[in-house]
């Protein structure tokens, strides 16, 4: 199974909202993204549009639709009904959701699929309804893949941050790239689909790639746009399209 790469544009957003400019467009480059492999792009457009604007929704939708139509664009954020609006409006081709309050700096867990599951279940069957996919992100514990498939998503999205955090402990990466195995055996033996984020790079991919061969996307921003400033944008997707193990 191929591992398909998605572009998270927040880092991008974030920098063109420093000043009360167009540039770097956030559809500019999204497109050099998806003209060097991308699968598709990926925003979180949070409440206080720190980074992702709401305006930026219809223009990534029309950059797809108009230049990219075999790409897929994922927009993650809380359901609440002005984030469901939204994605009403945009249409994307899978909705991920994640248990952030407005004040967090940062996505930093998964959801609570035991508490939270009775809230899911029908937001899930809304945006399915809607011709969504519906991906639920998900701490690396094997325990909750069962409330997590009650909840009718098609897919958890494992929360890699743990994991990326472990950049200079291998003892502790092996650690987390087990828990997170774990947790994807489990989802797929419940029915589900596996995603991946949160502070993924070019080293730490393939290690998680070869415990995870059933892996079907990572969405990745912070490293990506960080590789970016030194290899451009078009360079950098081709380095992590290759360490999803894509032939590039
Ligand atoms: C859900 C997740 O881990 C990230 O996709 C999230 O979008 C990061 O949000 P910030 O870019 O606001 O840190
Ligand atoms: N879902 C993870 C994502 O879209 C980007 O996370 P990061 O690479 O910015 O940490």
């Amino acid at each position: 199974m191929t591992v398909e790469l998605s572009v998270n544009l927040n880092a991008i957003a974030m920098l063109r909202n420093r000043r009360d400019l167009p540039w770097p467009s956030v559809t500019g480059i999204g497109r050099i993204a998806l003209q060097a492999g991308a699968h598709g792009l990926t925003v979180h457009p949070r409440p206080d549009q720190r980074h992702i604007r709401f305006s930026d929704l219809p223009a990534i939708r029309a950059l797809i639709d108009e230049e990219f139509p075999q790409a897929e664009f994922n927009i993650e954020g809380y359901p609440t009904p002005e984030f469901l609006a939204l994605v009403a409006a945009a249409r994307p081709e899978q909705v991920t959701l994640v248990p952030d309050d407005p004040a967090q700096p940062t996505s930093d867990h998964g959801w609570d699929f035991v508490a939270d599951g009775a809230m899911l279940r029908p937001v899930v069957d809304e945006l399915k309804s809607g011709g969504a996919r519906v991906s639920l992100f998900a701490d690396a514990d094997p325990v909750q893949m069962s409330a997590a498939a009650d909840t009718g998503c098609d897919r958890i999205e494992l929360y890699t941050g743990p994991y990326g955090g472990t950049h200079s402990d291998p003892d502790a990466a092996k650690a987390e790239i087990e828990r997170l195995g774990a947790t994807a055996d489990a989802a797929i033996g419940f029915g589900l689909g596996v995603n991946a984020g949160h502070d993924l790079t070019v080293e730490n991919l393939p290690p998680l790639v070869a415990r995870i061969p059933a892996l079907a996307e990572v969405s990745i921003g912070h490293g990506l746009t960080a590789d970016s400033l030194e290899h451009g944008m078009a360079e950098t997707v081709r380095r992590f399209r290759r360490a999803c193990g894509q032939a590039v």
